[in-house]
């Protein structure tokens, strides 16, 4: 017998439970054109982070932080710094690729009342760490942990969350401060909405498919036929749009 307290609960949630968590799942979106300017109820926020406080983390290490950016004017740098990150990204696309990215929102920065930049601590708890002794980048991983935590504790509590990777660490470090020694992992935006998409944003506006989840499921192994059928259904889904957007 283990010396530690177990939870009494070894059955499944009820249904309503399970039903609640499953929502929060597949009604979460990535939100960057809906946003609203009204405040954040702080003890909404206190319960978002909390959850992503409680995410699994390698070894035990909570490597996370969590910087609120309230101040206007730091998401005004930051909405520069995007500006000119996206300038740079549009030049890898080509053709009609490129100009579908030009017409896509990709962050709520400004709109959002509140930035949240996770960040990760690869030096919590000392050198070596339970777990991260063969594979260094779990410390990342169990930031991004807290990351969907955050994500989906925000969508129960109605708030959107935009993830807006389209930024050079440099100037987030700049505008807030951060230490060499600190990784960066998110700049999410968070904030009330008009309304939550029933689908991605990207899909919706044409640009990736969901993929189906048989061809993400192996089974007793790697499945080739099932990698080839996804990039079949990527370049058909392509072709599609080069015809559509040539009409
Ligand atoms: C690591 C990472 C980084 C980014 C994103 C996500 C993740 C996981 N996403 C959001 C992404 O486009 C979105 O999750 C997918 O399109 C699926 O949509 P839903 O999240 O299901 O609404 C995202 N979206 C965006 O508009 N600008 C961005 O810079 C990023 N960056």
């Amino acid at each position: 017998m283990s010396d530690f307290a177990v939870s009494s609960e070894a059955e499944a949630f009820s249904l309503q439970e399970r039903e609640a968590l499953y929502k929060a799942i597949f009604a979460r979106r990535d939100v960057r054109s809906q946003f609203l300017s009204k405040p954040v109820p702080e003890e909404s926020l206190q319960r978002i982070l909390d959850a992503a406080h409680h995410a699994p983390s390698v070894g035990f290490m909570q490597p996370w932080d969590f910087i609120l950016v309230r101040s206007e004017a730091k998401r005004r740098a930051i909405k520069q710094g995007f500006d000119a990150a996206n300038a740079r990204s549009t030049e890898q696309f080509s053709g009609e690729r490129r100009l579908h990215y030009q017409r896509l929102k990709l962050e709520g920065i400004l709109e959002a009342p509140l930035g949240i930049c996770v960040t990760c601590d690869p030096s919590r708890t000392g050198p070596v760490v339970l777990g991260r002794t063969i594979k260094p980048e779990m410390d990342n991983y169990s930031a991004v942990c807290a990351v969907q935590n955050l994500w989906l504790a925000a969508r129960a509590e109605g708030l959107g969350v935009g993830w807006v990777s389209i930024l050079d660490d440099k100037v987030l470090r700049e505008t807030l401060g951060i230490p060499e020694e600190i990784r960066i992992i998110a700049y999410l935006c968070l904030g009330r909405v008009s309304a939550f998409n029933d689908t991605p944003e990207l899909e919706r506006k044409g640009w990736l498919p969901r993929r189906p989840l048989e061809l993400a499921v192996h089974e007793d192994g790697w499945q080739a036929a099932q990698q080839r059928q996804t990039d079949e259904l990527l370049a058909e889904f392509l072709r599609q749009r080069e015809r559509q957007s040539g009409k």
